[in-house]
Formats: structure tokens, sequence, C-alpha cells
């Protein structure tokens, strides 16, 4: 993924915000001075100097934009990982500067105008690459990681989220599980993260600052880039690969370091600062370690997992990034004691030095499309989640809506119940009341009744009396008794007070009439009244039933619906694992393919090297044989002229009458002389156009071999199938073997013409058949003694043509036997194997017959020498079906040696080859020289016979030591024939 690095410093800038209101009020003086002109930075008796120096007398702050942050969005578009992180002590302005804050303000810091000048640069650049951006937006509050675009968090209370956990990739990069990365392709999405995250992010008021942010916050913005001029076309069209970078940009708002006391923080604000100053602590010493050369150089531990903070800023320091340090300073004279630590560790972090390298990554084509698909699915998933979310939330709001109104209905049925209750008790007090009354009704009607009674008695009684007393006493009855008078007032008064009683009780008994038939009425009403309660239970029973229904399956479908997103995860994954091992697969046929042509153009760099090496030693034979041809030219000069003196020698003697029987013997040797000349002469044309023929033919061979090249190579490079003849060549070896037949047929053009004229110096008055060649023979007896001479030639060639075919026909009797040997060994082989099948069986059935086919031994013994022996260039010919044009006489050899058994005796016997006598072998017969002479003519057209079959096909790397063994056999050969014609030539020049 990626390129060499590229060391380079943290940048560290300083920006010294201006005295606030309240600090000038509270008598703070300005503690910090910046030399004019320069990044220098006075404080007391220190003095730092750093790369920029922005506000109280340094550079505007509006410079640091263009300063700090555009070298690192130019980087970061070039494929480099930048961070710009902000550090200082609380209420610094380290949020001011970055402008990760809600507020309207934020829109001069850092982060807004770096967003502006992204999608500027997208904007111009999208017609050579194409961008994808991601922001993720994290803070680390409380040693915690946690991630402020999670949907769910509002108002920094993320308490009920989970922790986001630090993973180590297997190239050692650190990432984030779990954390959102939101695509982003317009200025105002990517604000609307920065804004969501701002306003999720931990801040809380401190006597220090009244909005101090109680974490650090990390925003990160993903760059993905793809050069659309970059892609690698095949010959088919087809895009082969995609160059990737990915860079991305930190920008980092740390919590500024406290003091509780100053801070005025207590409870969870005091827990927060602890852990702030924990972290920043840890990031000290970092920034100490990595900014001490020696530390660095003697390759000390960094303690970057002291914090989560220092882990998650490891690549940004001595990693792999382009890091930006903006040191935030209160220029307060009050503050001086944490100023000065500040400018401490910012000059510290001045020595650190990060390798950064370009992210780029070279896909095959279908990776990206996959990249792309995933996301996606994956948004789609996440886009499902969110919808099932909600619906989950809508049926969950529902049943509370639902079990609201069933509790509130449990509670109205209890009113009820007790109303009921006391109804009933109401009731049954009635019901008491109304048998109380009842009874006393009764009572009082009793009463009433008696009294009636009594009043009736009273007035019959009355009546008597009246009667009695009218007829007994008329006087009595006409003055007026006092004691009648009173018991008859007495009487009516009575009566009226019955009377009374009786209306009373009447009135009572109305009364309670009246009462039992309210009460009655009550009754009835109450009862009606419990009834639609039951009902309405009913009805909520039955709607909560239904909401239980419903949320059941609500659940189910949610369920199979999680299943089903479940098991396209899984498909997915599949998917993804199934690509990479395709793009595994690819990379490694890709791999092997390279590896295969660096071999092919290995092989061919030395066949190249090899050919050359041939073409010089083919140019030092044709050197070679031109110097031969040219000393046997001067040779013959010397011969004709030698010829000439004697010629003219003879004629002088004539002329001047000399003895002819003076010098008789001294002649006869001349004239022999002159005749072996002769012959030697004639049988050098011969030799010079033999060899002009066999030159002739090889030229040809040569011509025909380069036009079918030449015909393959225009057909290759027109992108036309090929003729093929023998093995297919690679398009290097096929212009280098073009490269090397064109100087051959060069070379053997020059030789062809050198020959001819040779040919034609050499035949020139050398005809055979010509008269005037026995001019030098005067007599008989010189003739007689030539004849003699040419006779006892030959008798000696004769000798030697039957030698010859004594030869050949050792050599016929030779194959032949090798053939039968051969024979007889696969016959062999075959009895063995199907004796051994038989063993097997036999073994496998009865394991005592083991033994049988160990007695087949020999046989299998008997075969191993020929199976052993070396291979020899016969046994691959015969291998390829094709014949040696000389067999050599070693194929005696293959099974016997001279006078000596190489195979059992039992065997050798059975079989029908002969042992050949040391006698016999008729190369023992010839003299040493003669000997020599005709191993090396075999050995010299075997091999020029081997080098032409292996031109054709075999390999041409292999071709120089054949060459080199041939050219070592004839230089020998060349030695003997040299020692031999000098031998055989010494006498006469
Ligand atoms: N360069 C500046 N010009 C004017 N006002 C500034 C500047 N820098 C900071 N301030 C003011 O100082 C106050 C504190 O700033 P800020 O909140 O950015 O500090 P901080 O370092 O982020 O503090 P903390 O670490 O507590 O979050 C704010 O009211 C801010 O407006």
């Amino acid at each position: 993924m990626e390129n060499s690095p590229e060391n380079c410093n943290v940048k560290v800038a300083l920006h010294i915000r201006p005295l606030l209101r309240h600090e000038s009020q509270n008598g703070g003086r300005e503690c910090l001075d910046v030399v004019p002109g320069t990044a220098q930075v006075l404080m007391g008796s220190h003095s730092f100097i750093f790369d920029h120096v922005y506000g109280g007398g340094g550079s505007p702050s509006k410079n640091m934009f263009q300063e700090c942050a555009v070298p690192l969005l130019d980087a970061l578009f070039q494929g480099y990982n930048g961070t710009i992180i902000a550090y200082g002590q609380t209420g610094s302005g380290k949020t001011y500067t970055m402008g990760t804050s809600p507020k309207e303000s934020s829109h001069t810091g850092l982060m807004f105008q770096v967003m502006n000048i992204i999608f500027d640069k997208i904007q111009k650049l999208q017609h050579e690459s194409e961008f994808q951006l991601h922001v993720s937006f994290i803070e680390i509050l409380k040693e915690e990681v946690r991630d402020l675009l999670e949907s769910g968090i509002t108002n920094g209370n993320p308490d009920n989220k989970h922790p986001l956990q630090i993973r180590k990739a297997s190239d050692g990069a650190l990432s984030l599980s779990g954390s959102t990365e939101v695509s982003v392709s317009t200025h105002k999405e990517m604000s609307a993260c920065l804004e969501q995250g701002c306003l999720n992010r931990s801040v809380a008021s401190t006597d220090m600052n009244n909005q101090s942010s109680r974490s650090h916050a990390i925003f990160t913005i993903i760059l993905e880039q793809k050069d659309k001029n970059k892609d690698e076309t095949s010959s088919s069209g087809l895009v082969m690969s995609e160059e990737y970078r990915c860079a991305k940009l930190h920008l980092v708002d740390l919590a500024g370091s406290e003091r509780a006391k100053r801070a005025g923080s207590e409870g969870v604000r005091l827990k927060e600062g602890i852990q702030i100053n924990k972290g920043l602590l840890a990031l000290g010493n970092v920034i100490s370690a990595l900014g001490d050369d020696k530390k660095r150089k003697e390759g000390l531990h960094i303690p970057y997992r002291d914090s989560k903070l220092t882990r998650l800023l490891q690549a940004s320091l001595g990693g792999n990034c382009k890091t930006v340090m903006i040191a935030c300073v209160s220029p307060a004279d009050y503050n001086a004691e944490e100023t000065l630590n500040t400018l401490k560790y910012a000059n510290r972090a001045r020595n650190i030095q990060n390798k950064a390298s370009i992210q780029k990554e070279v896909f095959p084509a279908d990776t990206h499309k996959l990249r792309q698909q995933l996301r996606l699915l994956q948004a789609e998933l996440s886009h499902r989640k969110e919808a099932e979310l909600v619906e989950v939330q809508d049926l969950k709001r529902k049943i509370d809506r639902l079990e609201a109104t069933n509790s509130e209905l449990v509670e109205k049925m209890n009113e009820y119940h007790s109303k009921s209750a006391r109804v009933e008790a109401t009731n049954s007090e009635l019901v008491q009341k109304m048998n109380e009354y009842r009874s006393e009704y009764a009572f009082v009607e009793v009463s009433n009744s008696e009294l009636v009674q009594k009043t009736n008695d009273y007035r019959s009684k009355c009546v008597v009396v009246d009667l009695h007393d009218t007829d007994a006493n008329p006087e009595m009855k006409l003055r007026g008794s006092p004691d009648v008078e009173a018991r008859e007032r007495q009487s009516r008064e009575k009566i009226i007070a019955l009377e009374e009683d009786k209306r009373s009780l009447q009135i009572e008994r109305d009364r309670l009439r009246e009462e039992i038939a309210r009460l009655e009425a009550a009754e009835v009403q109450t009862m009606n009244a419990q009834n639609p309660e039951a009902d309405l239970e009913a009805k909520h029973e039955q709607e909560i039933e239904l909401v239980k229904q419903k949320c059941h399956d609500a659940k189910k479908r949610l369920q199979d619906e999680l299943r089903g997103i479940k098991s396209q995860k899984v498909q997915l994954q599949q998917k993804v694992k199934q690509d990479e091992e395709q793009y595994r697969q690819w990379k490694a046929d890709h791999e092997k393919q390279m590896l295969q042509l660096k071999k092919d153009s290995r092989k061919s760099e030395v066949e190249l090297q090899k050919l050359q090496a041939l073409y010089q030693r083919q140019a030092q034979v044709l050197q070679r044989k031109t110097e031969e041809a040219e000393r046997a030219t001067k040779k013959l000069k010397e011969l004709l002229k030698s010829q000439k003196l004697t010629t003219k020698q003879t004629i002088r003697r004539e002329t001047t009458g000399q003895p002819r029987g003076q010098n008789r013997s001294g002649q006869i040797k001349t004239l022999k002389r002159w005749l072996d000349n002769e012959l030697d002469k004639l049988m050098h044309v011969y030799k010079l156009r033999m060899d002009h023929e066999n030159r002739t033919l090889s030229h040809a061979k040569l011509k025909e071999d380069l036009s079918f090249l030449k015909q393959q190579d225009r057909a290759s490079s027109r992108g036309r199938p090929a003729p093929q003849r023998g093995p297919s060549l690679s398009p290097n070896t096929r212009a280098v073997r073009i490269v090397s037949l064109e100087s051959k047929v060069k070379s053997s053009t020059e030789a062809l013409s050198k020959l001819s004229s040779q040919i034609q110096e050499a035949g020139r008055g050398h005809d055979p058949a010509s008269a005037g060649r026995w001019k030098a023979l005067h007599s008989l007896g010189d003739a007689k003694e030539l004849l003699q001479h040419l006779f006892s030639i030959a008798i000696e060639a004769r000798r030697r043509l039957l030698e010859k075919e004594y030869e050949a026909k050792d050599r016929h009797a030779g194959s032949t036997q090798t053939a039968s040997i051969q024979k007889s060994s696969s016959l062999t082989n075959k009895l063995k194997e199907i004796e051994e099948r038989g063993v097997k069986t036999a073994r496998d059935k009865t394991p005592s017959k083991r033994s049988k086919g160990l007695e087949l031994q020999p046989l299998t013994i008997g075969s191993a020498p020929l199976k052993g022996r070396a291979t020899t260039s016969l046994d691959i010919f015969a291998d390829m079906g094709l014949e040696s044009p000389l067999p050599f006489p070693e194929s005696r050899q293959l099974d016997s040696k001279a006078g000596i058994c190489n195979r059992p005796l039992k065997v050798a016997f059975k079989q029908t080859q002969k042992m050949i006598p040391m006698a016999h072998v008729s190369m023992k017969k010839l003299p040493l020289g003669e000997q020599k002479g005709k191993i090396s003519r075999w050995r010299r057209s075997h091999d020029e016979w081997l080098i032409q079959f292996k031109w054709k096909w075999q390999k041409p790397w292999k071709l120089s030591n054949l060459i080199k063994t041939s050219d070592q056999v004839r230089n020998s050969d060349d030695t003997l024939k040299g020692q031999d014609l000098s031998l055989r030539l010494g006498p006469t020049t």
C-alpha cells in the first residue's frame, strides 16, 4: 500500500490569543514577546523558536490557514495522511482556533476553511480523478472513545452508548471498530456532521472557561481518490487495475490542561479534569520521548499505550503522517506557568520526525465496484436498520400508550370495584334498614291494628255503658256524671292520639316504602353501573389482546427480517470473501505470470548471450576454415609449382639427353610423388565440391528456417495465428534466433562464395580426364612403375572398402542384436510383471506362496544392466523415432563389453546375444592413425548431424555445450589430422 516514506518533522505553530476582557479586568498583563519579523518568542529568560507564530505581535492569525493547513491539504490530495493538533491549557483558544464549536464563530476556525478548500479542490480536480469523502468524529472522554456521529446521542449525553474499541489491523494501523463513517458529497453535509458532533461533544462551564471542552475531539476527513487517467488497459481493452489513494486528515482539538483549584472544578468536573490531565500527561511523555534525539536514536520505548489519546495519535506523532501542531497559549501573566509548559512541549515536538508516505493502492478493476457495492449494501442495511428501529420505536410507543391506557382502566376498574363495594355495603345497610323498617312497620301495623281494635273495643264499651246508664239512671244521664265525661274525654283523647299515631305510622310506612323503592332503584342502578365496567374491561382486554397479537406479529416479522438481513450479511461476507479469494488468485496468477515473464526474459538474455557466443565461435570456425582453405590453396599452389618444376626438369633432361638409368630410382620416386600429388589435388577438389554441396544444402535449410521464422514473426505481429513447426517460441527468442540465423546465412553465403572460388581455382587444369597430365611419362618403364603404384593404391582402397563393408555388417548385426535384446528385455519385463501380479494375487490369497515370486528374481536382475545403462544420444534418437545418420559402433557396448559379461551368466545364455571378443572388433584391426581418422570422421558427421538436429529440435541454450564438445572433438580431430597430414606430407614438403 505504501511507497518509500519521506522523513518530515512535525511543524509547530504558536497561536497567542489576545487578552480576554475578564483577564484584563482582573489586571492581567501580557507576558509573551514576539521578536518582530521572526518566529521567536521570549518569555522572561526563556526563548523559543517555532515554525510560525500567530497573534500577540507575530503574523496575523488569518495567515495560519494558508501556512499550516494548505500544505497538509495539498499533501492530502497527493495521498499523504495529515494531522492538525491544537494543544494548550484550558481557555487558551484551541476550540476557537480549530473551529470545533457549534457557535457561528467557528466559521473563522480552521475546520470550516479546510472544508471549503477540500470541496474547491475536488471541484477543480474532478476531471482527473474520482473522489469520495467520508467523515468521522469521535471524542475521548474519561478514557473512553465515543462516537459523536452515532444517532441517538443528544446534547453530549452519550452515556447510553457503548464506547468504541481501538483495534490494531494486520498492517499495524489502528482503527476504531464500529465508529460511524458518514459519506459526504457536499460542504453542507460535511459541516452538518461537524455541527452534529460539536453539539454532541461534552462541554461544560468552569471558572477558567464558560464553554470548556471536557473531551479530546478528533474530526477525521477520509479522502479516497482514483486517478481517471491511470487505468492500466490490457490489449483486449479491459481495465486490469486501478490506482487508489486513500488519505486521512485528522483535526484534533484537545481538551485543555487545567488545575482543579483554578478551574473551580468539583465532583464530575474534577473527575473529568483528572482524566484530561492524565491523557495530556501521557501525550507530553510521548512528545518528550519522541522529541529527545538521544532517546530516539537509542530506540527507547515510546509510551503510546499509556492512554487512548496517545494510541490514537500514534501515527501523527512519529508515524506515517504529516503533522502540524498548533500550540495555543494565553498571554496573561497569571497563566505564565501553564504557558511556559505549553511552549516547552511545543518546542520539543518540533524534534519529532515522522515518516510520511503516499497511501496508494493498486486494485483490480472490480474491487472498486465491489467496494461501492459493499458501501451501498452497508448503507441499505443501516437504512433498513434505522427503518426497523423507527418501526420498533413506534410499536414500543404504541405498547406504552396501550399499557398506560390499560393501567388507567385497571385503576378505574379498581375504583369502580371499591365504589361498588361501597354501594353494596350501603345497599346491605339499606336492606338492613329496610328490614328494620319493615319489622318496625309490621310492629306499627300490629300496634295500629291493636289500637284500632282497642278503639273499637272502647267504642263498643262506651256504647254499652251509655245504653246501660241511660236505661238504669236516667237522672244521672241527665245530670251527667264528671267521671264519665272525663273518661269520655280521655277515650276521645286516646283515640285522637291513636289516630295521630296511626297517621304518623302511616306516614312513616309510606316514607319507608319510598325509601325501599329508592334503594331498590339504587340497587338496580348499581347493578346497571357494574355491567358497563365489565364491558369496558372486556373491551380493553380485547384491545390488549389485539395489541399483543400485533406486537407478536411485528416481532415475528422483525425477527424474520433480521434473519433475512443476517443471511444477507452472511452472503455479503461470503461474497466479499470470494472476491478476496478471486483477487488473491488473480494476484497469485499475476505474480506467477510476472515470474514466468522474468524467467523468460532471463532465458532470452542467456539465450542471446549463448547465441552471441555461438556466433563468435562460428565466426572463429569460419575464420579457421578460411585459413585452412587458404593454407590448402597455398599448398596446392606449391604443389602446382613443384609439378611445373618437375615437368620442366624432365623436359630439360630430355632435351639435354641425360642418361635415364643414372637416377632411375630418384625419377620413379618423383613420378610417384607426382602421382600422389595429382591424386591429393583431385581429392582436394572433390572435398571442396562436397563441402560446397553440403554447405549449399545447409545454406538452403538456414534460409528456409529464416523465412519460416520471419513468416511466424509477421503473423504474430499482425495478431494472426502463426504457422507452427516444432516447439512454439517466445517473440524474444524468435527475434534473437532470426538475428542469429541472418548472420549465419550471411556468413554461410560468404563461405559458399569463397568455396566456389577455391573450387574454381583448384579445379583449373585438373580435369581427371585430361590427357595432358601423362606428358610426364616418357617410357613404358615409368608407366609400369606408376601403374604398379596406382595398383597398390587401388588395392589399399579396396581393402579399406572391404573393411568398411565388414564394419557395416557388424553394425547391422549389432543393431539387430540390440533390437532383439530390447525385445527380449521387454518380454522379460512383461513376464516379470505378469508373474509379479500373479504372485501378488497369490500372496493376497495365501501369504505362504510369497517365496515363488523370489524365484523370478534373476530375470529381473538379468535385465538390470540394460535398464541401468547411461542414456546415449542413440537412445534419444530411438525414443524420438529417428535414426542416427552414422550409427556409432557403441551399440555393441549396450549389453556387452569386449570379453566381459555384464549380466548374470544364466540370463546371458538365455538370451540370444553374443559376447564379442576383443579381436572381433573391426576397429582394433585398423592401424591407429586410420582408426583415429575413422572415429573422428564418424564423430564429425555425427556431431554435424546432431547440431542440425539440435538446431531443429532442442532448446538453443543447450547448444553451446554441444558445440563446445563438438568443437573440442573437431579440434582434437584437426590436430590429429594435422599430425597425420604433416606425417604424410612431411617428406614431400
Ligand atoms: N484568538 C482569539 N481571539 C479572540 N478570542 C479568543 C481567541 N482565542 C480564544 N478566544 C476566546 O477565549 C475563550 C476560550 O477559548 P476556547 O474555548 O477556544 O478555549 P479552549 O482552549 O478550547 O478551552 P478548553 O480547553 O477549556 O476547551 C473563548 O471565549 C474564545 O472566544
